[in-house]
């Protein structure tokens, strides 16, 4: 085939989340060895309300992992009735208790639960999802915080891929508080040019086709196909969209992320897979945080102990 009426681009590097999810956890598990022989293990309390089969799978990933790395990890599991009074008195034991290092509670949570006021209500050290306003506001001020999980492996990832990222148009696909709004914070610390596209923007496509590096986080599966995208992008690829779908008679549900791979792949220089990107990089990285939060903790009590 001639190369000049077909450009053959080299296929996309695929950007292996599960392998650089390992070398995280790798990380995590010296880190919580060291911690133990200053005699303390990290805790992590996850909270789920009702019976979503997703979110139960991920719960469940959460603690399997916690385990391999050495954190004490509790599901603290009820039905979709729960009241917010009684999961609020949840949060306050939790935050109490010094066996706690970090606080998730999954999301969404039910309709009848106000999900702001039980996110600011965990205390902002063991906000392991870094959802609360002190960690987000502190975030966008460059101060220390617990930083949104997902977000942090979309970064670790790009850096594994591109290095610097200083002067880097990057376009963030969505705008939610758990990634697109960090994202954006994350890629104009490392000195990229951000834009934030959403629902409302007008020419979504003609933007998303300047960007060096592209995160979809918008939960429509293959919205972003090759003509949303530079030749040559990176295209972190954040969505997680269960599609029911008919194979050769035979009805089943698959994963499929926010971006079109098939006709994004030939045009692409690098991007991430659904599942086996963001996903796994996001329960490291809660790890991460878990290690971290434990550690402040721990330093915290110990110099009020010498004041
Ligand atoms: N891999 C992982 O670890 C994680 C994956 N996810 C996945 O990422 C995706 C996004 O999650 P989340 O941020 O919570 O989702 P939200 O539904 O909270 O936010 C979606 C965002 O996409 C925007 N949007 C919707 N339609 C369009 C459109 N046609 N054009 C441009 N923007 C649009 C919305 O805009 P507006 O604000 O105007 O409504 C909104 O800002 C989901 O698929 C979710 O499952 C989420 C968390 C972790
Ligand atoms: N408080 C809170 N914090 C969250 O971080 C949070 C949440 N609520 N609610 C739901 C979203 C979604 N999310 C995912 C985490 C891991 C995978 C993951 O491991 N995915 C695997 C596939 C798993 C599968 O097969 O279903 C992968 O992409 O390879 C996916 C999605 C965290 N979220
Ligand atoms: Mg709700």
């Amino acid at each position: 085939m001639s190369t000049l009426e077909s450009p053959q681009r080299s296929p996309a590097r695929r950007i292996d989340g599960k392998a650089c999810a390992e070398r995280v956890l790798a990380e995590v598990a010296e880190g919580v060895r060291q911690l133990a022989s200053e005699g303390v293990t990290p805790g992590l309390a996850v909270v789920l309300v009702g019976e979503d089969p997703a979110s139960q799978v991920y719960v469940r990933n959460k603690v399997r992992q916690a385990h391999t790395v050495g954190i004490r990890s509790l599901e603290h599991r009820f039905d979709a009735d729960l009241s917010q009074a009684e999961l609020l008195a949840l949060i306050d034991r939790l935050n109490r208790d010094p066996e706690v290092s970090g606080i998730l509670v999954q999301l969404p949570l039910p309709a009848h639960i106000d999900e702001q006021a039980v996110i600011q209500a965990i205390v902002p050290a063991k906000d392991v999802d870094g959802f609360h306003c002190e960690n987000a506001g502190a975030l966008w001020q460059g101060l220390p915080a617990l930083i949104p999980c997902t977000p942090m492996g979309c970064m670790r990832l790009l850096h594994e891929t591109c290095g610097d990222l200083t002067g880097k148009h990057a376009v963030v696909v969505g705008r939610s508080n758990i990634v697109g709004k960090p994202m954006a914070a994350l890629l104009l610390q490392a000195n990229c040019t951000v834009t934030l596209v959403h629902s409302r923007s007008r020419d979504a496509a003609a933007i998303c086709r300047q960007a060096d590096i592209m995160v979809a986080a918008v939960g429509r599966p293959g919205m972003i196909d090759a003509t949303w995208l530079k030749p040559g992008a990176v295209v972190i690829d954040v969505g997680i969209n269960r599609i029911e779908e008919t194979h050769d008679g035979e009805h089943r549900t698959r994963l499929v992320g926010d971006v079109d791979h098939a006709s994004a792949e030939r045009l692409v220089a690098a991007l991430t897979p659904v599942p086996g990107g963001v996903g796994p990089m996001t329960i490291a990285c809660l790890m991460h945080n878990t290690l971290i939060a434990a550690r402040t903790l721990h330093r915290r009590a110990a110099s009020l102990a010498m004041a």
